[in-house]
């Protein structure tokens, strides 16, 4: 049975705490003015001992805030809770003992006999699909705003069967996603099954996804297994859908809509069992729009598209995932991008987004020779940003009408506070101030 730290003033807390025993995450009990009224084991072996967490606030234990989350903008799923009176679930990067990672927040009101609110439990599931902090493995990084949304997007579809239609640029990770979507889901146990659907003829279609009898055709020496049988259990991920042509669609339709297919040269239909996962860089609907994609199929695979953020709408994202790269790419230990480097990088559009960093990543490590990366290192493409250009953020900025700079400094920072997504301690690094003079500069906000 897991410990149980308590506030012995609290009335009601013995039993309310005993439900956090049985629950395995960390949980919490919150009072009603955010404080931490008592924790169960698995919260004090992330979060400090319950002792010196007791009495203290969420926002402050969670995110080092001195102010509750929607102050600092973000959302609180304690003050939605409140507001909604119903049980919330938000995304929210906290503060462990590795680092920020990402935690799926669910707030539960506890109400007495008489419907009044009294308290909040808390339970936090770790997000184990996504890092936020340079580190080992090969899942998905990013904090950015664009990037949890996304992942919060990914964690919604994931526990259900839905279809995921994954839609974004070329290397924005799409096939990493769909892994997640996987490794999320009930058949994380089962297998899952990468179909590449460009470039696939169609009796290569019908062979590979339904695999072949022995003898089905000149060459077929014995049976194939096909891929729809391979991925029994687990998930079906097409990459590409948008590149298969009209008579294979016919095909895939009618697997999706019959949940059977015939192997090639078969004659007994047969039962899959999958979770399908698609992924196109194409806009489908336009597609569907030209006569080249089946609206029926469109509509059978869209049931739950996600898009996927292209590197440059989170620049936010952009050193988080060089020290990650870097940190993946064989023989990279020990490299690293000198600032300069770094800020031309800040400035290139990335057309091939996450894939193509890698690429510079790995062609500057084999141009360096002392492990740094600089700009001599970079591809011509990203040295070609014009240097009398101010960087990104201030080109278009209005100079003909004169605003006074408090003025504009506080319309600023309130954009600023209600977008960044991150903990005040890395806003006031960000912003090149003291945490203290960020939080001045708030509180004038109010
Ligand atoms: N969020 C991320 N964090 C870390 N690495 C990433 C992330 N997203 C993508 N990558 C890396 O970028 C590369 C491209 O990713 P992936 O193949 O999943 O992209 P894609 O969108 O499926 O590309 P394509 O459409 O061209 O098939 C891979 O090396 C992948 O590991």
């Amino acid at each position: 049975m897991a410990d149980i730290t308590l506030l012995p003033s609290q009335p009601a807390l013995p039993e309310l705490s005993a439900l956090l025993d049985v629950i395995k995450e960390p949980a919490t009990i919150l009072s009603l003015d955010y404080r931490i009224l008592a924790c169960n084991q698995a919260y004090a072996a992330i979060y400090g001992d319950g002792e010196a967490v007791l009495g203290r606030t969420c926002y402050e234990v969670s995110h080092g805030y001195h102010v509750p989350c929607d102050q600092a903008g973000e959302s609180c799923p304690l003050k939605r809770c409140l507001d909604t009176g119903q049980r919330q679930r938000v995304l929210h990067l906290h503060n462990t003992p590795e680092g920020e990672e990402h935690v799926d927040v669910e707030m539960n009101p506890v109400r007495n006999a008489e419907g009044e609110l009294i308290c909040y439990l808390e339970i936090m599931h770790l997000v184990k699909e996504a890092r936020a902090t340079p580190g080992e493995g090969d899942g998905m990084v990013g904090r950015s705003p664009a990037f949890s949304r996304m992942l919060e997007l990914l964690r919604r579809a994931a526990p259900s069967d839905i279809t995921v239609l994954l839609l974004g640029e070329s290397g924005t990770g799409k096939e990493l996603a769909a892994r997640a979507v996987h490794d999320g889901s009930s058949r994380a146990r089962g297998p899952f099954v990468t179909v590449e659907c460009s470039g696939l003829t169609e009796s290569l279609f019908e062979s590979e996804l339904f695999g072949h009898e022995r003898g089905a055709f000149t060459g077929a020496v014995g049976r194939k297994k096909g891929l729809i049988e391979a991925a029994r259990g687990g998930t079906l991920f097409l990459d590409e859908i948008g590149e298969i042509p009209l008579p294979q669609q016919v095909k895939l339709l009618r697997l999706i809509e019959t949940g059977t297919y015939r192997t090639v040269g078969g004659i007994e239909p047969q039962h899959a069992d999958f979770r399908l996962v698609c992924a196109t860089h194409r806009d489908l609907k336009q597609q569907v729009a030209q006569g080249l994609f089946r609206q029926d199929l469109y509509y059978r695979i869209s049931a739950f598209p996600v898009i996927l953020p292209s590197l440059a709408d989170r620049p936010e994202d952009l050193e988080l995932l060089i020290e990650s790269l870097l940190a993946r790419i064989p023989g990279a230990e020990g490299i690293s991008v000198t600032e300069a480097a770094i800020r031309l990088l800040r400035q290139y559009a990335f057309p091939g987004n996450i894939r193509e960093l890698r690429n510079i990543l790995e062609r500057g490590m084999l141009l360096t020779d002392d492990g740094r990366i600089g700009v001599q290192h970079l591809p011509p493409e990203c040295q070609h940003v014009d240097s009398v250009l101010a960087p990104a953020p201030y080109s278009g900025f209005p100079v003909d009408e004169v605003i006074p700079l408090d003025q504009l400094e506080r319309y600023y920072l309130q954009r600023l506070s209600a977008r960044f997504k991150g903990d005040n301690r890395s806003l006031a690094e960000r912003l090149g101030v003291s945490e203290r003079t960020l939080y001045r500069k708030l509180s004038r906000l109010k």
